[in-house]
């Protein structure tokens, strides 16, 4: 579904700021697979989604998605096919419109409610009812009026609305409080696996990025160190990834948030 072919970015090259950002990073990730990524700080977790999307022309290597060559493919262009959710739950969401005209976008209706059909309208019903979060009865109220977990929630109803090639959720519940959290977690769980989508998470929490999906990747300094499946995953424990981490990079685990996990 989304490979990575020896994918190369430097920031500012040749200049006393050069990072490079991501190195020689290849990957191939299967139909439906559930990934999560944890890492140290700067690691390249986020400018490897800023790569998938297409935000930025790659130094070297190459991108497919759904089998295609998406390399070229400008950001605008790409978004139709990539489902993204940002840590701030202000993202991904208008507003100023009310959550039928945003679940209008995204069923591509341009926001615009004339166009909706009556089977849309309920089906926004529907979609809403599965959050559990009693939305499906506020439909016309501005989205600006929801919690933090309400909008994230939402927006991860839009960014599904049609099953996307691959949904990219970067930190999406770190901002929320803990039972928030917990709950956007279970309902990301459901609605990927329900709709068999193909799905990339971020996560500074690493008992979620063991407990969620069916493969987990480990970056350093603009690689991937680690890449876990199947049994061996299975296994695993947090303190496991810390000296993982240790053993692999050669030095401590230095993602302040993970840490802090590690000590909840
Ligand atoms: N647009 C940019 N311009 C310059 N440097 C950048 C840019 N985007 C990322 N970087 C740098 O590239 C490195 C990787 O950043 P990135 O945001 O991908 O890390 P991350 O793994 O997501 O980190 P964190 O867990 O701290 O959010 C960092 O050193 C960052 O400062």
């Amino acid at each position: 579904m989304l490979e990575l072919k020896n994918v190369c970015k430097t920031f500012h090259a040749g200049t006393p700021d050069e990072k490079k950002a991501l190195i020689d990073v290849s990957l191939k990730i299967e139909d439906g697979d559930f990934v999560s990524i944890i890492g140290a700080n700067g690691a390249g977790k986020s400018t490897l989604f800023n790569a998938i999307c297409g935000s930025f022309v790659l130094d070297s290597g190459s991108i497919y998605l759904g089998g295609k060559n998406v390399t070229m493919v400008p950001e605008h262009q790409r978004a139709r096919q990539i489902g993204r959710l940002f840590q701030d739950p202000m993202r991904g969401s208008a507003p100023d419109m009310s959550i039928e005209e945003n679940l209008a976008l995204a069923a591509g209706n341009g926001g615009w409610l004339s166009r909706v059909s009556a089977a849309d309208k309920k089906s926004f019903r529907d979609r809403l009812s599965l959050l559990g979060m009693g939305l499906e009865d506020r439909m016309r109220q501005p989205v600006g009026l929801l919690s933090g977990g309400q909008r994230q929630a939402l927006t991860l109803l839009m960014a599904t609305y049609h099953v996307p090639k691959v949904l990219l959720l970067d930190e999406h519940t770190a901002a929320l409080d803990p039972g928030t959290a917990e709950k956007v977690l279970a309902l990301t769980q459901s609605i990927v696996e329900e709709n068999h989508i193909t799905c990339l998470m971020i996560t500074h929490n690493m008992q979620s990025a063991l407990d969620l999906g069916n493969r987990t990747l480990m970056m350093d300094r603009g690689r991937v160190i680690y890449d876990v499946t199947g049994e061996e995953r299975a296994s695993l424990t947090i303190s496991d990834l810390t000296d993982k981490f240790r053993q692999l990079s050669g030095r401590a685990l230095d993602n302040d948030r993970m840490l802090l996990g590690v000590a909840e």
